[in-house]
C-alpha cells in the first residue's frame, strides 16, 4: 500500500472551498467547462499515477482499442476508493450539485440533486447502480481519448472532473483535453482546455442548458483527449454516479 492511503482527507474540502466558485460557476455556465488550477500537488499526482501498477485498487481494466474507444487503457477503481479520492469527489460534489440542480431549473428538468454526495450515491444504489466510478488512464505514444460520454445507467449526475497527473511539455507532448458542443441545428464547437500537471477540468457529463430567444435550450456535449505525439499520461477522472 503506498502513502496515498495516508494522506490526509480534510484538507479536501479546503481545498475545493478556496477556489472562486463564483467565477468557475460563471466559466461553467458560459463554456461547459472550467478549470481548477493545482488542485493536487505534484506529489499526489506521481502517487495517484503510481497506482495503476497496484492491481489491488481497482475493479475493472478497459484497454480502449478493443472498445473502438481510442487507443490506450484505464482502470476503475473498487470500493473503498484511496481517501484522497474519495475525499476529494465528496468535497467537490456540493458546489457542483447547486450548479446542476440550476440548470435543471433552466432547462425544466423536475429533479433536485441532494447537498451531500452520500445521498447521490443512495440514490445510485437505490436505482441498481452501485460500482465505483472513478478511473485512472494511462496513454502512451500515439494513444487518444474518442469523444465520448461517461453515461453508466439512469442516473447520472451532470458535472464530471478530470485531474492531469503529469506534466505537459515534460511528461508528454499532444494529449490535449477536447470537448465539444453540439447546438441543435447548428455546427459543433470545439475546446480545448489548457491543463498543467495537478490542474482539475470540471465539464458538462452530456448536456447543459443554453440561453436563447426562447428560454434555454439544451446543448450534447461530448469529451476525449487529442492523440499523444510523445511520453506518457496519466488522468484521474471522478465521476459522480456510480454505474450499473
Ligand atoms: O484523460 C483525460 O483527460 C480524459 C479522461 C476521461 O475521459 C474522463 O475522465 O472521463
Ligand atoms: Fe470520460
Amino acid at each position: 500500500m503506498t502513502a496515498l492511503a495516508q494522506m490526509a482527507p480534510d484538507t479536501a474540502a479546503d481545498r475545493v472551498a478556496r477556489y472562486g466558485w463564483p467565477d468557475l460557476t460563471q466559466e461553467l455556465d458560459g463554456f461547459g467547462c472550467a478549470v481548477l488550477p493545482g488542485l493536487l500537488s505534484a506529489d499526489e499526482c506521481t502517487g495517484i499515477a503510481a497506482l495503476y501498477d497496484e492491481e489491488a485498487w481497482f475493479r475493472s481494466h478497459i484497454h480502449m482499442a478493443r472498445h473502438g474507444f481510442g487507443r490506450g487503457e484505464y482502470k476503475y477503481f473498487r470500493y473503498p476508493l484511496p481517501d484522497l479520492i474519495a475525499a476529494l469527489r465528496t468535497a467537490l460534489y456540493p458546489p457542483l450539485a447547486e450548479i446542476a440542480n440550476r440548470w435543471n431549473v433552466r432547462l425544466g428538468v423536475d429533479v433536485v440533486y441532494p447537498r451531500n454526495h452520500a445521498d447521490f450515491l443512495a440514490q445510485c444504489h437505490a436505482a441498481g447502480q452501485g460500482r465505483p466510478t472513478p478511473l485512472l488512464l494511462r496513454y502512451g505514444p500515439g494513444d487518444y481519448n474518442c469523444l465520448h460520454q461517461d453515461l453508466y445507467g439512469a442516473l447520472a449526475f451532470p458535472l464530471q472532473v478530470a485531474v492531469l497527473l503529469s506534466q505537459p511539455g515534460e511528461d508528454f507532448t499532444g494529449g490535449e483535453f477536447v470537448l465539444t458542443e453540439q447546438r441543435p441545428r447548428m455546427q459543433s464547437r470545439a475546446e480545448v482546455v489548457p491543463l498543467r500537471r495537478g490542474d482539475a477540468v470540471i465539464f458538462a457529463v452530456h448536456n447543459r442548458p443554453v440561453d436563447g430567444a426562447k428560454g434555454a435550450y439544451r446543448v450534447n456535449l461530448r469529451h476525449g483527449v487529442s492523440r499523444v505525439r510523445a511520453g506518457r499520461r496519466h488522468t484521474l477522472g471522478v465521476i459522480f454516479h456510480d454505474a450499473t
